[in-house]
Parts: C-alpha cells; structure tokens; sequence
C-alpha cells in the first residue's frame, strides 16, 4: 500500500468556486475488510431481484445432473489475455454451458457483474458442431416451390447500449487475436485488403463486421431491424441476450419474437433450431424462465407432483458462483443533504488519499450522477478544483459519459488518461451501469439516483425526472469496480435507504411511448398486437393511442394494417415521426428531402450541436459567428444553414466549429449520420441519383423553400404544436397544456403565432425543444391531412 497522501491545499476543506465544503467527519464508518483471494464471498446477494427460488434451486440440481462430456476447450488467441480470461469465475462453466446448449435450446444463465458472460459465452460457443452453417431447403411462403439457403454460422449478442456493443467487441476481438476492422461507419474497409475477423458489431449508424464474422455484437435495436429483414433469423446459429435486466422496450419485442421463433415449426429454418441465451447479474429469473417456457410447460412445472415436467423444461438455468476481485460496498453512516458536495467530497479523498496504481493496474474513479446536466457542473467544479491542486498531488483529467455524447467522446472514457501522474475520473449516467468495463476504474461512487423517462398517455407527454435507483442498478453500478483488480463503491446513501429501493426499475414498456414498439410489431405481420406475447404487456390506452397516432402519420390504414409508407417508414433507423418526414420530403410536393436529411442528421447526431455558453463573455465571443446561423423561422432552419455551411466549409472544419462553439464531433458524426440517409434513400427509391459530392457553394434556403421544410416536418410532428395565447403562452394543440420555450432555442423569448416542437421535456418546467415557428392555418391542415 502506498502511503496515504494529504491533501495539501487546505487541510479538511474543499474550496471549489465560492462553494466551501468541509471534509470534517466524513465516512466515519470504516467499510469491512473482505478477503482479496478469489473466489471471494460474494458482496450482493447474486440475484437480488429474487432470492434462489425452490423452483431454481432445483433446475441448479438437475444442471448439476447433466451429463457431461469432455472436449477440449477452444483457447487461442492473445495468449496474456488468456490467463485473465482463465481466471474469470465462468471459465470453469464452458463445458457445462456448452452440453446444455448441445441439448436444449433456452438457457438462462445468471451469473455476478463481471463474472465473464458477455466476452466469454460467445467464444464458448462459435466453434460448437450446431454452430456451423448450414446449407437446407425450405418453403418459400406462399409458393410450394423449395429453395436452398444457408442457415446459421453466426452468433449475435445483444446489448441495451451502443457503447457496450463496441466497447464488448473491441475486447472480445482483442482477446481472440483477430482485429477489429472490416467495414465501418463509412462503409469502406480499412487498409484495402479485405479484411477477415472473427468478431465485429453493429450499431446504428456505425457497422464494423469483418469477412467470416462469427460472433456479433449488436444493439437490440439493431437485431429488431434484422428481424424486418430476416424473420427467422437464418445467419444466426444462436441469439445471446445480455443484460435483459434493463428491460428496454426493444429487448422486451425481441423476447417476444424469439419465444415465436423458438416455439414455432422452424420450418423457415429449414428445421434448425435457433439457441437462445439469455444472461444478466440481477434478472427476475422465474419471469423470464416462465416467458420462454413452451405453453403449458409453466402450470406442469408448478404442479405440486410434476417431476417429470420439471426434467422436460425446455429452459435450462445455470447460476455461475462467484466473481474474479472482490468489491467493498460502503454506506454514508447519515443521508447526505447535498449530493454534489458529498460527490465532490468523496472524489477529493479518494484523489488524494489512494494510490495512482497498484500492482493490479490503475486506480481511477468512475461516478455515477443523475444525468448530463450534473455531469457537466461536476466536471467544471473539480477541474476548477483540480487546478489549484498542489504539484505533487496527481493530475486529474474528467471523462463526461452520456448518452448524448457522439460515440467518438463516449470513448474516450475507456481510453486511460494520457498524460503521466494523471488519474482519470469517469462521471456518468446509467449508460455505464451494465455490461461494461471501463479499464483502470477501480473505485465508484454513486449517488443513488438516474433520470427516469416517464410518459404518460393520457397527456401525451414526457417527463424526465430523478428518481432513487433500484436495488438492481446499485448491484451493477458497484460491479463496475473490481472488473480488474479488486474494488470499492461508495454510496452515497445509507445502509437503510437502500433496503428501501425497489428490487428492478418497471420495465420500459410500460413507462414510454409505445410508438416505435407497435410500429416494429406491423411490419413483423403482427395483426393482433394486444396478443403478441410480451412479459409486461402495456395499458391498452398506449398502444391504442400508439395505433391512433400510426394512423395519423399515415403507416397504418383504416383497418389497422400496415401501409406502404409504414413499410418505408421502418427501413430508416430513426423514430417513426422522423421517418415519416423523410418520406414526406421525397413526395414531389414538397421536394426537400435533402433538406429534411440534414436537420435530422443534426439532430441524431446526439447532444445539441450548439455548444452551450455559460457567460456573458463567451457569448459575445461567438455572437457575430452564430449570427450567420440563426434563422428567424428557429431552430429547424438554423441546424439546416449549420449543417449546409459546415459541408461548404473547405478550408479547417473543426476551426470553423470552435469559432461558433460548436461540437466538432457531434457535427462530424451528423454528417456521417447525413451519408448514411442518403444512402439509405437512394437504395429506396425516395433519391432519383447521388447528391453531388461536397464541399458545395453555400445558398441560404429562400423562405419558400423554408416554408416547405417545415410543413414537411409538420407531417411527421402536427401532434407536438403549440398556440400563442392573448396571455403570451403557449398551449399545445392536443391536450391543451402550457409549455414554456427551451432557453436554448433560438425562438426562446420571442412570440410567434403558433410553434412546432420536435421534443418536449418535463424538468423544471414544461419545455418545447427543437422549436420552429409555423401558422396555426398549417397546423390545421396538418390535422385534416390537407398540407
Ligand atoms: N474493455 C475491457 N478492458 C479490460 N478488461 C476487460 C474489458 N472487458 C472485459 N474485461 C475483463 O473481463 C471481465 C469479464 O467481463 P464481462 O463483461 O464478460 O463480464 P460480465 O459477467 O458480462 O459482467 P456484467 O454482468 O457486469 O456485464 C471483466 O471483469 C474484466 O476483468
């Protein structure tokens, strides 16, 4: 142990701005010492979602039971990456997993944060014999004739984020010793030759699959487009999903439409079954197993004399024990008052109390705070702070993590910092709660509580909120340490009001807008959506104000089927409103459509493109740069002149980007996001030919060409309006609520007769985003369907 550093400028009290914070009295409980050797005791119950049920305990029983046959493990690869792998508390379990899978089909494997499920399993299986692809014949639908297709080869692993996806198949490559290239985000492969690999991924808007790609990492929106694709999932020998705990909306229809798969006639598989995994630290095991058990296999399992079913479950479950480096979890002895200056507190002692490494590695901290708001004020407190540390105290370099961040950004916090006697410090959301390691954090604090989504149907509104964590997210927030050595958590809450959280967050579906959901499921050819099968189904009035908003956009007809614009709309990877102003903008009437691509490649590109300028100073600075920007008809138009300037831009784009404050990476991705729709248009169809390539003369968009941008928007957006009261409020079209105008809009303070609004956010106050003016006449055109 390195001896313990004071801190040196101020003695027990932190001066950040003209915040003091005393460090007096902090954590006076010492936390328990546990021993370092693995296996060690676990630190969290392994499920605490549900303590081992009997009914588990005896599927463990009978895992135990089967038979077991000895092969030779496949080991190659990096061969130091090897030892860590060999390590890890699954390792032991190949075998096992292996001749369950050789067997059955479904297989529930819980096992601790960090145990190796999502980089191990899938290196356990490719090489299985039922992995191999394979040459059958099969029907073709509607016609008797037998064509041959290949069936299975590949594994997908789906992940809820992005940047667990990448992030996973950045190591698991690394550890098979096939590199990472292949094609990407631009579509060309890098260094010429055609590149080979074993693993690769695919997210939105950025692919990388190598030739003969056998393991893929991939969101499970992503899988969802696949399944348009391909219904049967014919490249896939198995479907592994990781971390269903999280229960997004989308691995909620992806259960649903695997448990079709699985329990259907396979005859699109020409007979193959499709093994599906699926893997969590903290899942609700008897819900999941019952949801995938074959029907009525679930009465017959809790028969009280059903033994024999109990032998014939086509679920098989599997609890791996133990984790490679113990975490000490600690409490606040009281509730802490103010959270960021707990925050601030516990990072300073920890900066300069502990080691910069240890003979496990780096010691770096990776903080959990509620959402890119506090994340930001964080990071300007403690650098601020930083800076009047003491020369022998280690520098300090903070990595924000969010999801608004352009993939690029996110990954600089798995990057360690680079300049020397520097610690890194990871402050993030909930998007680096599960599936990932982030290398060198071995400590982490977390504040108990995350924004929540929250919509509400009946208002057609939604709010985004801090709420407590549940249990669930406190277990794998603390499994994000000790992934390299063993580790710390710091909560920053006491003992008592974590035995008060919920065991799991409420699923996804039944707290969001259910519009893509029922979107996904019509262009499946699911007629009767209230009978597809679902773990949670959601109230009727959200899918029935889901169906009644499908209709709206024009995706669904008067029956309730879907329509050729709903079929279109699918193919593009944004929302369904977006989509629909894509197609919008490719009808003659309007004629747009390059237009519409930009502002929504400015919008997806993830956090606002403007930068936001926290002085008087800074925006006197970019004022006169800006200017050149702004559109009086607000924020649609002025993504549209930033997005056509920056292409124009010859010269340095990223010194035409700080001389506006402007996120040089967001603009960079939106137009990588701008590439990909185009080239999505043009092989549907809605792109009579190639755009000409950039950099072209810049020619602000008259205002009759602005006028017909933003009716086209109006298409996809009638139902997000808002009308100017004698008051000078706005109240929104539908459902009669005031919103306020978000500051950062260009139309903020100012008074136009009506507003379209393409996000709306309940914070403070009830906020319109992405705001445009408009004429009330067009929304009521709008409405009726005459624009
Ligand atoms: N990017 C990485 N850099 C360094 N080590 C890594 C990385 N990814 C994984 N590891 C190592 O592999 C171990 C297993 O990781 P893996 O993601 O397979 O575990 P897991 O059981 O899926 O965990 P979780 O349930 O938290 O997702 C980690 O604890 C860590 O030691």
């Amino acid at each position: 142990m390195a001896k313990k550093r004071k801190h040196e400028t101020g003695g027990n009290v932190l001066k950040i701005g003209n915040k003091t914070i005393s460090l007096e009295g902090y954590l006076t409980k010492k936390p328990k010492k546990e021993s370092e050797n693995p296996p060690p005791p676990p630190t969290e119950s392994p499920t605490p979602v549900e303590e081992t049920s009997a009914e588990n305990q005896k599927l463990l029983k009978r895992n135990d039971e089967t038979p077991r046959k000895t092969r030779k493990p496949p080991v190659g690869g990096d061969p130091q990456l090897l030892k860590i792998r060999q390590a890890l508390p699954i390792w032991g379990y190949q075998e096992k997993i292996r001749g369950i899978l050789e067997e059955k089909d479904v297989l529930l494997l819980v096992g601790e944060t960090g145990s190796g499920k999502s980089t191990q399993v899938p290196q356990f299986l490719f090489q299985e014999k039922w992995c191999q692809k394979r040459k059958v014949k099969v029907k073709q639908p509607g016609m008797g004739k037998e064509e041959e297709v290949n069936v299975g080869g590949m594994i997908a692993i789906t992940q809820p984020r992005r940047v667990a996806a990448t992030t996973l198949a950045h190591r698991v490559s690394k550890e098979a010793g096939t590199p990472l290239t292949g094609q990407s985000s631009d579509g060309k492969s890098k260094g010429g030759s055609p590149p080979k690999g074993l693993v690769g991924y695919s997210v939105r808007f950025d692919h990388r699959v190598p030739q003969g790609t056998r393991i893929k990492f991939l969101t499970e929106g992503m899988l969802l487009q696949e399944l348009l694709r391909d219904p049967h999932l014919r490249q896939y020998s198995a479907i592994v999903v990781d971390e269903i705990h999280e229960r997004s909306v989308d691995v909620d229809l992806l259960s649903g439409f695997l448990k079709q798969i699985i329990t259907g006639d396979k005859a699109g598989r020409g007979g193959i079954p499709l093994k599906v995994v699926i893997m969590s630290a903290t899942a609700n095991i008897e819900k999941i197993r019952k949801f995938f058990s074959v029907e009525g296999e679930e009465q017959a399992q809790t028969a009280p004399s059903g033994p024999k079913a109990s032998s014939e479950s086509s679920v098989e479950f599997l609890q791996i024990e133990g984790r490679q480096f113990p975490v000490e979890i600690s409490h606040t002895p009281k509730p802490v008052p103010d959270i960021q200056e707990e925050l601030l507190k516990t990072i300073f002692r920890l900066h300069t109390e502990e080691p910069l490494q240890d003979k496990h590695g780096k010691n770096d901290i990776l903080a959990f705070l509620t959402g890119q708001e506090e994340i930001e004020g964080a990071q300007r407190l403690i650098e601020e702070y930083a800076g009047t540390l003491a020369s022998n105290v280690p520098k300090i370099k903070v990595f924000p993590l969010f999801g608004q961040l352009s993939i690029e950004a996110q990954h600089d916090a798995f990057q360690p910092a680079k300049a020397p006697f520097t610690r890194k410090i990871v402050l993030a959301t909930n998007i680096a709660e599960t599936s990932v390691t982030v290398p060198g954090v071995r400590y982490v604090v977390d504040c108990g509580k995350s924004k929540v989504k929250q919509y509400r149907a009946r208002l057609g509104m939604e709010s985004l909120l801090a709420k407590p964590i549940s249990k669930s997210s406190a277990v794998q927030r603390a499994g994000r340490a000790g992934r390299e050595g063993p580790g710390k958590c710091f909560r920053l809450y006491t003992e008592e009001t974590y035995d008060t959280l919920q065991q799991t967050d409420p699923p996804e579906i039944l707290r969001t807008d259910v519009l893509g959901a029922i979107l996904t499921m019509k262009a499946r050819g699911i007629e009767d959506v209230l009978a597809f099968p679902l773990m949670d189904p959601p109230e009727v009035e959200s899918v029935e104000k889901a169906l009644i908003h499908l209709h709206m956009l024009g995706a669904l007809d008067n029956h309730g089927n879907i329509t050729e614009t709903g079929r279109k709309m699918v193919l593009f990877p944004v929302t369904a409103p977006y989509a629909r102003v894509i197609l919008a903008a490719a009808d003659l009437r309007y004629s747009c459509l390059l237009e519409a691509i930009d502002i929504i490649a400015c919008i997806t590109a993830g956090d606002d493109i403007f930068l936001q300028l926290r002085s008087e100073e800074a925006r006197e600075e970019v004022e006169e740069a800006r200017k050149e920007l702004w559109r009086r008809e607000g924020d649609l138009l002025t993504y549209l002149t930033a997005m056509q300037r920056y292409a124009a831009e010859n010269a340095d784009r990223a010194a035409w980007c700080r001389a506006r404050k402007m996120n040089t990476r967001n603009m960079r991705q939106a137009l990588n996001i701008r590439k990909q729709l185009r080239g999505l248009a043009l092989r549907h169809g809605l792109l009579a030919e190639a755009p000409p390539a950039d950099p072209q003369p810049f020619a602000p968009a008259p205002p009759d060409r602005a006028e017909l941008v933003l009716k086209c928007f109006l298409r996809g957006f009638a139902l997000k309006t808002a009308m100017l009261m004698p008051d000078s409020s706005y109240v929104t079209a539908v459902g009669k609520h005031v919103v306020a105008v978000h500051p950062a809009s260009v139309l903020h303070g100012q008074k136009k007769e009506a507003i379209m609004f393409l996000e709306h956010v309940y914070t403070q106050k009830n906020y319109a985003k992405k705001v445009s003016a408009v004429q009330a006449e067009w929304v009521a055109q709008a409405f009726e369907g005459g624009l």
